[in-house]
């Protein structure tokens, strides 16, 4: 008997999932989503077998309920799903980005066929929509569980089952210390990536040509600021009160800052850099549970057309995989470089001589 899977909302997160739970022969995957184009294309494009407009007829089939829609709409979906007259157990989770309200939602569930275990993929993207949704994007990413009630381990093994086909490593925490944790490494820093482009902006007032002055670093720290404004301001105000506490904090920090350059004591910057440098650069390291580990190499390349292809095509035919690829400060007609992330150190070292031989300048961050 086939396993079926019903997706509601098939977004970015939502049509990932689809689109690697759809491989595996013993599932069915249902899709649902209130937006018809987004439904068309994922039948289109075959991330489901079976599109609906209508949650709630579907899922007395369903064996799991995935919940992929933004967080208000994910606890609505949660409160209608508790009145279904469900004839056989279901496993409902969702993928919202904080716990707190979810898990509230569902400690008020009664429907004695519901079973609820709350779920949040740690990878994303600014990306808006079915269209981005690729099949690897959990690939080695956390994804974390959070149970509803004790003795649950036999759901929470039955919803891993089916989700492990997205690749991703699974950890279980609870609402608390999950919407703590993506509160800092996570919510916040949308916060500050946006307050960093508000500020260019007031700038820009003064000198036209700042714009073009934002190059690698701005770029790098404030791509998030391109994420879908909706969503964020709902992941804000669901974990608001961490939101607040991290900006009091901030706050406070910058004032400390302030004075560090204020009273020109280069000692005590130095050293403040030196830290921050030596915490982000320990992030990639196998001892970090919670942030992914991958191991990095930087190639230089020139910003010519296929550049990029010779580097992923020598790595490719020579069975080196890539388990990520970013571009670094690629300027017209200048040097550019590529990070390129593998899952272990010895296939770095593989593709960092390869690459060398090849004439080709690597770096790896230390
Ligand atoms: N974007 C990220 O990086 C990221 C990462 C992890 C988790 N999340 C979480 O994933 C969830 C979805 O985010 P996304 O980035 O996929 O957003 P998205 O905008 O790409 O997709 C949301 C989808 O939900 C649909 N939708 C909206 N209301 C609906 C409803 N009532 N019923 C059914 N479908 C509905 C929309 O039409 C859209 O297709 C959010 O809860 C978010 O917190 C996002
Ligand atoms: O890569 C990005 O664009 C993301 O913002 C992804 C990101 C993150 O902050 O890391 C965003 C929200 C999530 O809930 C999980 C992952």
């Amino acid at each position: 008997m086939k396993k079926v899977i019903v997706i509601a909302g098939l977004g970015l997160i939502g049509g990932s999932i689809a689109k690697s739970v759809v491989r595996q022969n013993d599932h069915y995957v249902i899709g649902y989503d209130t937006d018809e184009e987004t439904l068309q294309f994922a039948l289109e494009m075959g991330m489901i077998h079976e599109a609906t407009n209508h949650l709630m007829e579907v899922a007395k089939r369903a064996d799991y309920i995935i919940l992929a829609a933004p967080i208000t709409q994910t606890i609505n979906l949660m409160n209608q799903l508790d009145k279904v007259s469900f004839e056989k157990d279901v496993i409902v989770s969702d993928v919202s980005s904080v716990k707190r309200p979810i898990m509230e939602a569902a400690s008020s569930l009664n429907n004695p066929h519901v079973y609820f275990i709350g779920g949040h993929p740690m990878a994303g993207s600014h990306k808006i929509g079915v269209q981005a949704a690729k099949a690897h994007l959990f690939e080695n990413a956390i994804y974390v569980l959070v149970a509803s009630e004790p003795n649950q381990e036999s759901y929470v093994k039955r919803l891993k089952e089916i989700l492990i086909s997205t690749n991703c490593k699974f950890l279980e925490l609870n609402a608390q210390e999950h919407d703590e944790m993506t509160g800092v490494v996570s919510h916040f820093p949308h916060l500050i990536a946006s307050s960093l482009v508000h500020q260019a902006r007031k700038w820009e007032e003064a000198h036209q040509y700042l714009p073009n002055l934002a190059a690698g670093g701005f770029r790098d720290i404030t791509r998030i600021a391109s994420s879908n404004p909706v969503l964020w301001q709902d992941i804000f105000h669901h974990n608001r009160e961490k939101m607040v506490q991290l900006l009091d904090e901030w706050i406070t920090e910058m004032t400390y800052l302030k004075q560090l350059v204020e009273n020109k004591d280069k000692q005590a910057m130095t050293s403040y850099l030196e830290d921050a440098k030596d915490y982000r650069d320990g992030l990639g390291s196998m001892t970090r549970g919670v942030i992914p580990s991958f191991y990095d190499l930087y190639v230089d390349i020139r910003d010519q057309t296929g550049a990029i292809a010779k580097v992923t095509q020598l790595l490719a035919e020579n069975s080196i995989s890539i388990n990520n690829i970013q571009i670094l400060e690629i300027r017209e007609g200048i040097t550019g470089a590529l990070r390129l992330s593998f899952s272990s150190q010895s296939i770095l070292n593989n593709a960092s001589k390869l690459l060398t031989e090849q004439g080709y300048e690597t770096m790896v961050e230390k």
